[in-house]
Formats: structure tokens, C-alpha cells, sequence
């Protein structure tokens, strides 16, 4: 095991401590000091055997630091980028943002080389000047707490020797290099004098080295790599350079082979294999892999499951993106967020929440649709046909397949007439069918969690029976409040009605817009709507439509009772 002291030590003095490649915790920030919980790892070439980056989280008692005033905060992961920027953002510094924002892991950037890019090749590079690289390294380093560091391209040894000396200086957890030399497009981005400062300087302090079949070759003087046996073997040869890991990508093998990598950390050689996607769109793979590991390492994951965690994410990522189209090149960009597909399927777009769309809330209910032999699509067809102004799919027994799919065609339907879609409950099946938005009850999912999972554009809709609930709610950021039930009703078992009077001080106090349920059908609405209060924007129904024999004829009867109540309240 690594060394273990602990000792008070001031503020960013931690430089005598060169040479040494060490993890260290801030605990405690006050009258300038550091309570600096040190792990000394010897020099990687000395072999010693490495102390496992989870523990080192563990020094870190959490992710809880405590500020000088007192006040205890989360300190987030963190991974500086050291690398070049990349225009068409499929690469370099663009990738390791994304790669690490869908890792959850907070970046910091130091911009090496601007590079003119895009999906055919790179077009230029300007290098950014050595000093103020090193500029750069120490605005970040100075100031943030850094985990890890990954390196991408870097464009010359100079630059490579003030890295060097920037680590020294101010040390990190962990030293992620991905050898950059030589684009996907075959484009040149750092040329064989860095070799040396690789061989010399960075993979002796590295924690892992992440090349590619080319980068691999070159760091060995240029032998020929076509097999996973011959990765074995250069991984063997990187790792006697010195550093703790070795990765060897396979992305550039023969397309009949499997994504294969080769991960070697000195005693055993692990073979990571997934199936090769048949996609245009893996520029930034490479890139988008070590940063991925970083980040990964630098939420506390041991090297190996960190390693294991970004193949799968790249795999998963690549199969996203195989269909998406940017550029007109030979190499696209992948969706590293995979998010920019939901969108884009849907030729109808979601339009914004109108408080006006409660007027005549559909509610439906599986037992129902059942006792009718009506599906929900068919359900739901009839009461937009009917005049329901917004749709919530209330499935409680429906399998999760059979829904996932029942609300998907209902998505559709529901966009081609403009009518938002909500779903109760189940954010999953919200999330996977791209809904407009969820209703949620006082002890389903809290809509601060929901909004997180969902988004800034989505409909939240919550139960509430009380001016606090209702308080809540508006503090929550949700949309809408559901104010009931109103009237005694069979859909919901043991439900405490509020009654007219109920619901009347819940709509005078919200700041939201109400929408009444519980019991509510042609006979009574009318009395629900005449409260009279301007919050109060409309009603929600599910027996009174759907357990009917006709949808379509209880829904244009519902509306046009609200319509004309609508003009004798105004
Ligand atoms: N078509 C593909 N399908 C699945 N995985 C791939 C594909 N291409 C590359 N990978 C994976 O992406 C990661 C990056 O590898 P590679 O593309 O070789 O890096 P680089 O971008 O540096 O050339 C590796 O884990 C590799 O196995
Ligand atoms: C700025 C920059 N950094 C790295 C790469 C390598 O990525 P790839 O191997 O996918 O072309 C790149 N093309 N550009």
C-alpha cells in the first residue's frame, strides 16, 4: 500500500511534494490552511503497487467539504481536459465536455490547439502559444479542486514539457493520456517529436494510456498492429514504459472483428469486447473513452470498473447516434447526451404548456377501457375526437411493456391533434415515450425529482387537497396542481373528498392553475365550475368519460356543458 499521512500544510504549498504523484482531500478550509489528508504514490516506474482510487475517495470522508463559513457543501467530481478544440464539436475539448456532462462529472477545460474541423477532415490547426497553456493550467489548477486529468492533443513537446511541469506543481488524483497523434480522417494533430515528451515524461506519472492501434504503433516506433494478440502485446511494451494501466483501442481493427480493447494493468490482461456498431458516426470515440474513464475515476470507481464503464458507454452512445446525419463527410459526430433523436422523431411538436388545456382533462383508467373492450389508443382517439383538451394515461395495472407501447401510439395521436399527453406516475414510461409531461401525487415521485429526471419543458402536474400541498407544489416547480377529489368517487379507494368548499380555498390560495377531479361528470360540473374562481381552469373526469359505453358521445356532452358554463361564469 501507498503511504498514508495526514498533516496541516498551507494553502497551495503542496509542491514539495514533486516528483511524488499524489492524491490529496481538502477537508477542512480555514485561516488559509488545508487539512490535507495525503497519499504518496511513489513514482509509477518504481512499480510500487497502486493504491486503488476508491480509497483514496474514502480519505475524502464523502464529497462533503466544509467552508470557511461553516457552511458544509458538495464538492463535485471533477476532471480538467487538457486537449484541442475541435469546430465540429464531434472531438477534443467538445467531446470531453459532453462525455463528462452525461457522466455527471463537472469539466474544466485547457485549450492546446484550435482546430479547424469538421466531418471530413481537419482543414487547420493553430497551436496555442506554450505560455499561455501554461497560463491556462494555472487559472484552473490554482483554484478548483481538480480529481483527474485527461489529456487529448498536444500539439508539441513544449507544450507536453509544461504540462509536465504544471503537474508537478500542483498534483492531481489521477493522470488519464490519450496519446493523440493522428485524426480518424488520418489528419496529422501532434507529430512524432512529442514522442519523446510521451516516452519521458507523461507515461511514467500516467494512471492509465489510452491508444489507439495507430498511437500504439507509433509509441513503439512504428510496428505494424493488425490482431488482438499483437495489442496484447503492445500493451505489454507501453506498460514497461511506465505507466499503471494500459488500454489498447481496437476501433480502428478490421470491421469483421469486434470492438475489441485490450486493458492491461500490469499483471493481467482483461479483453473488453462489444459488438462493432456499423455507423459512420464514431468520430470522437477515442476522445470521448478517456474522458469518460476521468470522469469515472474521478466519482471514486477503481481503474478497471472505471474502464469498463466507458466502453459501455461508448457502446451505447455509437448505437444511439447510427442513424443521426451531421455533416457530409465520411466521419459524423455521435449524440454523447443521447437526447437529440427525441425531438426530432416526433414531425408534430409539443407546443407550451397552456393553463387553458385543463378546460377538459381526460383521465383514463385500464379497468375501464377493459369492462368496454376498448384499448387506451382507441380511448384515447375518442376523447380528443370528444373535445378533451388534454389526455393523462392512469394505467396502475397495465405491464410495462404493453403500456410503454399503448403510450408511445398514444403520443402520436396526441401530437397530430395538438393535445398534450400526460402520464400518472410513471416518469420511466413518460421518459420513454418523449410525453408532454407527468401527474404526480403527494406520494409518487417529488416534482423537484421529477423535473430533474424530466427537464425545464415538460408538464408536472400534483395532487393536492390543501392551500400548503398546493404552496408546495408551486415552490416544486410544477405546472399545474390537481385539486381533489372533489366529490366521494370509485376510482381511488379510501380518498378523503375536499368537497366544493375544499377545493374553493385551495384555488383562491394557488399560484397555480387548478384543474378539479374526483367524481366529477355531467351532473355536477357545472356546480364545480361556478366557484368562480380565476385559478380554476377546469375539470378532470375519468369515470363520467370512460366508463361508458360511448367515449365520444360523453366527451362532447362534457364539453359542451363546460362551454356553456364557461360563458355564464364569465
Ligand atoms: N464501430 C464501433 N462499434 C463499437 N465500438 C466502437 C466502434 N468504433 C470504436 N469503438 C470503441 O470506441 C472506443 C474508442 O476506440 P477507437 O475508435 O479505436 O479510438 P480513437 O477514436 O482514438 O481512434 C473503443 O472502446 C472502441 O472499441
Ligand atoms: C482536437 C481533436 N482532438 C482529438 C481528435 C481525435 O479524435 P478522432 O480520433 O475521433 O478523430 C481530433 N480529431 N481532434
Amino acid at each position: 500500500m501507498a503511504s498514508t499521512s495526514c498533516s496541516q500544510i498551507p494553502l497551495r504549498s503542496t509542491s514539495f511534494l514533486k516528483n511524488s504523484v499524489l492524491s490529496g482531500a481538502t477537508h477542512v478550509l480555514s485561516k488559509g490552511f488545508y487539512l490535507y489528508s495525503v497519499l504518496i504514490h511513489p513514482p509509477a516506474n518504481s512499480r510500487a503497487p497502486q493504491t486503488p482510487i476508491s480509497a483514496a475517495m474514502q480519505e475524502d470522508k464523502g464529497l462533503i467539504v466544509e467552508t470557511s463559513d461553516g457552511k458544509s457543501k458538495l464538492r463535485i467530481p471533477h476532471v480538467l481536459s487538457v486537449a484541442g478544440s475541435d469546430s465540429g464539436a464531434g472531438a477534443g475539448i467538445q467531446a470531453d465536455l459532453k462525455a463528462c456532462a452525461a457522466r455527471r462529472v463537472y469539466c474544466s477545460t485547457v485549450i492546446t490547439a484550435v482546430t479547424a474541423q469538421n466531418t471530413v477532415g481537419v482543414q487547420g490547426v493553430n497551436i496555442v502559444p506554450e505560455d499561455f497553456v501554461a497560463e491556462q493550467l494555472k487559472s484552473v489548477l490554482s483554484d478548483m479542486h481538480v480529481d483527474v486529468v485527461k489529456t487529448g492533443m498536444l500539439p508539441s513537446l513544449g507544450i507536453v514539457k509544461v504540462f509536465h511541469r504544471s503537474l508537478k506543481q500542483f498534483p492531481v488524483r489521477a493522470l488519464v493520456v490519450d496519446p493523440v497523434m493522428v485524426s480518424t480522417s488520418g489528419d496529422v494533430l501532434a507529430g512524432p517529436s512529442i514522442l519523446a515528451g510521451f516516452r519521458e515524461d507523461l507515461l511514467p506519472v500516467a494512471d492509465i494510456v489510452t491508444p489507439n492501434l495507430k498511437e500504439a504503433a507509433a509509441l513503439l516506433g512504428g510496428v505494424h498492429l493488425a490482431t488482438v494478440d499483437d495489442m496484447r502485446s503492445a500493451a505489454k511494451a507501453i506498460y514497461d514504459m511506465g505507466p499503471r494501466n494500459v488500454l489498447i483501442k481496437g476501433g480502428d481493427l478490421d470491421a469483421s472483428f469486434d470492438a475489441v480493447d485490450i486493458f492491461f494493468d500490469g499483471e493481467n490482461f482483461y479483453e473488453l469486447r462489444s459488438p462493432r456498431i456499423t455507423t459512420r458516426n464514431t468520430h470522437g470515440t477515442g476522445c470521448t473513452f478517456a474522458s469518460c474513464i476521468a470522469a469515472e475515476l474521478a466519482k471514486g470507481a477503481s481503474m478497471l470498473s472505471a474502464v469498463r464503464i466507458a466502453k459501455r458507454y461508448v457502446e451505447t452512445a455509437l448505437d444511439y447516434s447510427k442513424d443521426i446525419a451531421i455533416g457530409n463527410g465520411l466521419q459524423g459526430p455521435f449524440d454523447h447526451l443521447l437526447k437529440l433523436k427525441s425531438d426530432v422523431r416526433n414531425s408534430c411538436r409539443p407546443r407550451p404548456f397552456d393553463p387553458d388545456d385543463l378546460f377538459l382533462y381526460a383521465v383514463t383508467d385500464s379497468g375501464m377501457n377493459k369492462k368496454w373492450g376498448r384499448s387506451i389508443r382507441d380511448a384515447v382517439k375518442a376523447a380528443i375526437e370528444g373535445g378533451a383538451t388534454i389526455i393523462q394515461l392512469r394505467e396502475k395495472d397495465a405491464e410495462t411493456r404493453d403500456f410503454l407501447e399503448s403510450a408511445k401510439a398514444c403520443v402520436k395521436i396526441c401530437r397530430f391533434h395538438g393535445i398534450p399527453l400526460l402520464i400518472n406516475d410513471r416518469i420511466d414510461i413518460a421518459l420513454a415515450c418523449n410525453a408532454d409531461g407527468v401527474h404526480v401525487g403527494q406520494s409518487d415521485m417529488p416534482p423537484k425529482v421529477a423535473r430533474a429526471l424530466l427537464g425545464p419543458e415538460k408538464i408536472i402536474g400534483v395532487s393536492c387537497k390543501t392551500p400548503e400541498q398546493a404552496h408546495r407544489a408551486w415552490i416544486d416547480g410544477a405546472d399545474y396542481i390537481g385539486c381533489g377529489g372533489v366529490f366521494p368517487t370509485n376510482t381511488k379507494k379510501n380518498n378523503i373528498s375536499v368537497g366544493l368548499g375544499g377545493l374553493k380555498d385551495v384555488c383562491v390560495s394557488s399560484r397555480l392553475p387548478v384543474v378539479a377531479i374526483g367524481g366529477i361528470g355531467a351532473s355536477n360540473a357545472r356546480s364545480v365550475m361556478e366557484i368562480g374562481v380565476p385559478t380554476l381552469k377546469g375539470v378532470a373526469v375519468v369515470s363520467a368519460l370512460f366508463d361508458r359505453e360511448s367515449v365520444l358521445v360523453e366527451t362532447r356532452k362534457l364539453h359542451a356543458l363546460l362551454k356553456e358554463t364557461a360563458l355564464s361564469v364569465k
